[in-house]
């Protein structure tokens, strides 16, 4: 069974996947390109979804043809490029992106939760781990904060999408977040790309008085998406599936098994079919096989009832 991510002039978005695993493996690391599809032609101006790895992955994309052969890695980066959203602090989302600040254009944004920011800002901004390429320094990046409250979408700069955040649990109460995407323009269509993210069942804070208290946000998140999923708008959702079933719940540090994810996805099927959405598996741990156990255990049982894309460095996706 295998779920069509080629060209198609139904398309709406397209995707280069720069780094798809989930850490140790430092040329590969989490950071997907997108952009919007108008007359079936990639638009020129890419919104990087996490930053792990990049200039590595252009220079894969480049070998596959996922950007023209004649691309110029550093121009591409400069001026396609225009912003970075990223889903937490973590450094297997943001190295890439730290390590290629120096040669950036000014007057991106960075877009991410306040905590988000606030972790750049103090932990890698700060003339210690790294020069201050933000906006209280060398004013290469201005920061977006997103308020996961608001349900009004923000414009991403100098492209033609726009945003919501929502907050996500990754070793409770440490956020992470998943981003909203949307074309502005007419027709509109979305795609929603989360970052690392531990099971509702399992997120828990342990309050003074020892007692738990479990925030739930993918059920929140698959209530609101729900609207989405039934109006057809939705094409893809960007999920995480870090190990492969069998790893107990204590060892999990934040993270989903296919057995997890396939919980939560059907809380939001439970709204409506999801035979429309694609479901793209990321941050796949590279060790002892996961890979090969993670495609085995989702393509069987309820698994049948989602489309699953387990996406390759380089290789583009067409949404
Ligand atoms: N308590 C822990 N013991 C060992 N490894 C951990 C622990 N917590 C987090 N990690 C590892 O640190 C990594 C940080 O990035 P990830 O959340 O992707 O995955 C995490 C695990 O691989």
């Amino acid at each position: 069974r295998s779920t069509s991510v080629k060209q198609s002039s139904l398309s709406f978005f397209y995707v280069i996947p720069l780094g798809t695993n989930g850490g140790l493996d430092e040329n590969n690391l989490s950071s997907y390109l997108l952009t919007s599809i108008n007359n079936s032609i990639p638009n020129s101006a890419y919104i990087s979804l996490d930053g792990g790895t990049i200039r590595h992955g252009i220079e894969i994309a480049i070998k596959q043809q996922s950007l023209p052969l004649n691309t110029d890695k550093e121009i591409f980066i400069r001026e396609q490029i225009k912003a970075y959203l990223i889903s937490h602090g973590h450094l297997d989302h943001i190295t890439g992106f730290l390590i290629n600040t120096p040669n950036d254009k000014s007057g991106k944004f960075i877009i991410g939760l306040n905590q988000t920011i606030k972790i750049i800002r103090d932990h890698y901004f700060n003339n210690q781990a790294w020069a201050d390429f933000g906006s209280t320094g060398l004013k290469t990046y201005d920061y977006q904060i997103l308020d996961p409250l608001s349900t009004i979408p923000a414009p991403i700069v100098n492209t033609d999408l726009d945003v919501r955040i929502f907050r996500l649990c990754h070793t409770c109460p440490f956020l992470s977040s998943a981003f909203l995407v949307s074309r502005r323009n007419q027709p509109s269509a979305s795609i929603l790309y989360l970052g690392d993210t531990g099971p509702d069942d399992v997120e828990k804070i342990i309050q003074v008085d020892q007692t738990t208290y479990s925030p739930r946000y993918l059920s929140q998140l698959w209530k609101e998406m729900a609207p989405l999923v039934a109006a057809n708008q939705l094409k893809a959702i960007f999920i995480e599936v870090s190990y492969p079933n069998g790893r107990p719940d204590h060892l999990l540090f934040g993270h989903l098994t296919p057995n997890w994810l396939l919980k939560e996805l059907n809380v939001l099927k439970s709204y409506h079919s999801m035979e429309n959405v694609k479901i793209i598996v990321t941050h796949i741990k590279p060790e002892n096989g996961a890979r090969e156990k993670i495609i085995e255990q989702l393509s069987r049982g309820d698994a049948l009832h989602f489309n699953f894309v387990f996406p390759q460095q380089g290789q583009a996706i067409w949404l």
